[in-house]
């Protein structure tokens, strides 16, 4: 009888499946049919697998709901964006290009600011007026100066239950260090970063997505750069979640709240119920995804 269950693992070509009714893990293998048809099953994949002997095999792999590639997960809930304030710097770019991709997706986005121990006092209540413009535009914060503090971890860990979720933020921010503070018996491999690049080098490598706290959680690899070429300039505008809360009384349907007239966005802009760098940083990804389209 074909059982259900969720892959959690993957190297090189076997899967280790969670049993959705025991908790049981099984090693299977892919169907030879699945390479026929150049279907890769990922980590966070939901199949039907059937497992009599010692080893598994994945009869079926259930409708995804997203994929991420890279990291080469499916099923994902929510993600962890841990954002450093130094080493390297806090850029509200890179951010809002996270968050735009996250949302893309439809994940959805959490922020974990880290490393605000090297902020001077001064610096820090300017970055954390910065996040308070986040929670405001509807995005769920961490920003205690103290990335560890054991509050803020307790609360970040309440988020995980019957949810499969990844961290992901650029290469040094932290990420591994973080989910080892989360569950010390993970012991993720951490690098200093290179001082002089102010970058961080390339330490996480495999996916796997490890049980805590009532749900599943992936470390991934972080990295330097990313762009927006999955993005349409008509669904970028549904990327900003407090432009969604007000684009609906703008004068024109599909509004991109740039020269139109009468753009409720623009007036909330205004008012100051938007964030300058929000809207400043979605003029400039229009401009990015625009200039993609001249060149292919
Ligand atoms: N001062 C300070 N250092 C931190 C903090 N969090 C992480 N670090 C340091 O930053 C460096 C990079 O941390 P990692 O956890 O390896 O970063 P990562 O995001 O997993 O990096 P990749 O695996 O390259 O994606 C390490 O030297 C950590 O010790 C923090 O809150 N404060
Ligand atoms: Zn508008």
């Amino acid at each position: 009888m074909e059982r259900t269950g969720r892959i959690i693992k993957s190297i090189s070509g076997f899967y280790d499946v969670l049993d959705d009714e025991n908790e049981e893990l099984i090693r299977t293998r892919a169907r030879g049919n699945f390479r026929k048809r150049k279907i890769k099953p990922l980590v966070g994949d939901k199949v039907g697998f059937d497992a009599t002997g010692d080893l598994g095999y994945i009869l079926e792999i259930l409708p995804r709901e997203n994929s991420l590639v890279r990291p080469p997960i499916a099923n994902i809930d929510q993600a962890i964006v841990v954002t450093s304030s130094a080493e390297p710097n806090f850029s509200s770019n890179l951010l809002d290009k996270i968050l735009v991709n996250i949302e893309h997706n439809d994940i959805e986005p959490l922020i974990y600011l880290t490393k605000a121990d090297l902020l001077t006092a001064e610096k820090y209540n300017d970055l954390k007026q910065i996040l308070q413009g986040y929670q405001t535009a509807g995005y769920q914060v961490f920003d205690d100066q103290d990335s560890y503090n054991d509050d803020q971890l307790e609360k970040l860990e309440a988020t995980f239950a019957d949810k499969v979720t990844v961290f992901t933020g650029q290469s040094g921010a932290g990420k591994s260090t973080l989910l080892n503070h989360i569950d010390k018996e993970l012991g993720l491999a951490t690098a200093e970063i290179s001082q002089t690049l102010n970058r961080g080098k390339h330490t996480t490598r495999q996916v796997s997505l490890f049980d805590i706290a009532d749900g599943l959680v992936a470390d991934t690899p972080g990295f330097s750069s990313i762009d927006l070429m999955e993005i349409t300039p008509e669904e970028l505008p549904s990327l900003f979640p407090e432009f969604l809360k007000y684009s609906g009384q703008c004068q024109f349907r599909g509004c991109r709240h740039v020269n139109e007239p009468n753009c409720k966005v623009k007036e909330e802009l205004a008012e100051g119920q938007i964030m300058h760098s929000r809207y400043d940083n979605y003029l400039y990804f229009l401009n990015e995804i625009n200039s993609y389209k001249k060149r292919y």
